[in-house]
């Protein structure tokens, strides 16, 4: 709770309003039954009809304000408690979108799917709770306990030798629910992944007839989290029922004394009916107590998940240039120098790669599935920092640059990329400031305006492109990437859904309207990058064939039977 103070304390005097009207009002509440027991005891019996009703109508009114207080301070509480949680939230999504890939993989996303809702969701009903209940619930105790020892201190003591029982009851159960809390985040964490994967997946389960073995592990993980669900449960909701029934054991004890001292004539029957109404008050006060315990260990238990990804320092940060610069001037565009990368650092993902490309060059990267070609793109983008070795762009190691100004650079397609529900055109110019015109340009060289045509540019894209074919997504997603006239362009598998008609004309236009942008094609059809000025052959993360495909068909025997197991004879004609 503390790392999240610094969202609380601009609070602090709203806060301080909040709880100094719930105090009033609690105290105006205070009051109701003891004029209850003075009306019963010493105006009823005056016969005064004018101060019966003027008593009466000062009960009404002490009613009204307490109900007014507890209005106001109610809505105060929901107020300041949702700006509170809107600001962790935005910090948090920021904080994740900051994350290195990295640092991503380490959280997983359904965690920070989880950390984002679920648990922002219970920080906001710890806070609610605790300035709905947090001065309340003390102050009708507390008071309850004065004012019932001024009016008959033998009966409050049989209720006040309840209270210690029902403290030490609550502190031992909430002490084993705040890791029980955790343990259920962890599970729900797990659920949104298979949810997820449920979800996203849809198409391949069926596909695969897997429904039956996927509804199986969402049973399993569903099972898992509704036993550590009645597990937290079963512990925390001991509180409750022991409370009230050691309150209601003292009532029944009270009430028992209250019926002898009554005969005796030691109290009046306004007392004891006063007493009847703050015990109650009293064990609505203590049950709301033990309620903010059960939320405080839900609340605190998401407070430090929230914290922990708060707290991760930045992986990804921007270094002083001239530690890295490059002291010799260059003409290359993009340079990889002896790069090796390992993602878990175990096995070498990259190694030694090195590789130069001028200004307007096109690179290919060609190899089996697993052999790094993604990965080089990865760190390129600076998804992820290089173990050894360096990258550079125009001379500078692009851990130097800033990386909204390393970002532009690129128009990127990635693997299976996302389309978003919204109109084509929105999707191509996704929140850039581009013209209609730039859009039809990039849907132009993209090869995706014969299909824009017949459908408009209005026509709506559902999530992920599911109400179009594979090669129409990946049109859109290569005019999105063409769209802002990028000085890098990436496309990483992004033309194996087009016929190789279209992938050939594609390829024309994108060298012919985007002479001047430095391109980088990962593809496993040889035809997608037969004209590049330099083909990588990698396996295992190594390169095994570097220069021209009519080198390549010369020097590197896997290219050479690639190129010949897919195109025949004609892998032997020039690009
Ligand atoms: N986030 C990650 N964490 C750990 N290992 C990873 C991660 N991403 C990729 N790898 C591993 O790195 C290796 C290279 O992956 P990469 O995605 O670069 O292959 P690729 O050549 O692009 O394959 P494909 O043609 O199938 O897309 C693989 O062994 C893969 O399992």
């Amino acid at each position: 709770m503390r790392s999240l103070m610094k969202y609380i304390r601009p609070f602090f005097g709203y806060i301080a309003a909040t709880l100094s009207i719930k105090f009033i009002a609690s105290i105006v509440e205070l009051f109701i039954p003891l004029i209850l027991a003075t009306i019963i005891d010493d105006i009823v019996p005056t016969g005064d009809v004018r101060a019966i009703f003027l008593w009466g109508g000062m009960m009404a009114l002490c009613a009204v304000t307490a109900l007014v207080g507890n209005v106001v301070a109610n809505r105060m509480a929901a107020k300041s408690s949702g700006s509170i949680t809107e600001h962790i939230r935005h910090d948090l999504f920021y904080k994740i979108s900051f994350l290195s890939a990295r640092q991503l993989d380490q959280f997983t996303i359904p965690s920070a799917v989880s950390r984002l809702t679920t648990d922002t969701y219970n920080v906001n009903q710890m806070l609610a709770r605790m300035q709905r209940l947090g001065v309340r619930g003390p102050i009708l105790l507390i008071g309850g306990i004065i004012i019932t020892m001024i009016m008959d201190a033998g009966l409050t003591m049989i209720l006040l030798l309840t209270l210690p029982i029902i403290a030490v009851l609550v502190y031992a159960v909430t002490k084993k629910g705040i890791p029980l809390y955790t343990k259920q985040q962890g599970v729900l964490d797990r659920m949104v992944r298979v949810v997820q994967e449920n979800i996203t997946g849809a198409r391949v389960i069926k596909a695969l007839s897997k429904s039956s073995y996927e509804r199986a592990r969402y049973d399993r993980v569903n099972n898992d989290l509704a036993d550590v669900e009645q597990h937290a449960g079963n512990v925390m909701a001991i509180t409750n029922p022991g409370s009230t029934l050691i309150l209601n054991l003292g009532l029944t004890l009270v009430v028992a004394v209250g019926a002898f001292r009554l005969n005796a004539g030691l109290t009046s029957s306004g007392v004891i009916i006063a007493f009847l109404n703050y015990f109650t008050i009293i064990l609505n006060a203590m049950l709301g107590i033990t309620r903010i315990f059960v939320l405080c260990s839900k609340g605190e238990a998401s407070a430090k998940r929230i914290a922990e990804v708060l707290r991760t320092p930045q992986d990804l940060t921007v270094e002083p240039a001239d530690e890295k610069e490059s002291e010799v001037p260059t003409p290359a565009h993009i340079v990889f120098d002896h790069v090796c990368f390992s993602y878990e650092k175990v096995k070498a993902n990259v190694k030694d790669l090195s590789f130069s490309l001028r200004r307007g060059q096109t690179l290919g990267i060609i190899g089996a599935t697993g052999s790094g070609k993604s990965t080089i793109i990865n760190l390129l983008m600076r998804f992820y920092d290089v173990d050894s070795g360096c990258i550079l762009i125009d001379g500078k190691d692009i851990r130097t640059i800033e990386p909204t100004a390393l970002q532009k650079k690129f128009g990127v397609v990635f693997q299976n990329d996302f389309l978003f529900a919204d109109t084509i055109e929105e999707n191509i110019r996704y929140f850039r400031a581009l013209s209609r015109e730039e859009i039809a340009d990039a849907a132009q060289a993209a090869q995706a305006q014969e299909f824009i045509d017949t459908v408009g540019m209005d026509y709506g894209v559902l999530a992920r492109g599911n109400n179009l074919s594979g090669g129409q997504k990946q049109r859109l997603l290569i005019a999105r990437a063409l769209a802002a006239k990028p000085e890098i362009l990436i496309l990483d598998d992004a033309s194996s859904a087009l016929d190789y008609k279209t992938d050939a004309v594609l390829r024309r236009e994108l060298s012919r309207r985007h002479f001047g942008t430095t391109s980088i094609i990962v593809a496993q059809r040889i035809s997608s990058i037969k004209g590049a000025d330099m083909i990588l052959v990698l396996e295992n993360g190594s390169v095994i064939g570097c220069g021209t495909h009519d080198t390549l068909m010369k020097t590197c025997a896997v290219y050479q039977e690639i190129a010949e197991s897919q195109m025949g004879e004609g892998a032997h004609t020039d690009a």
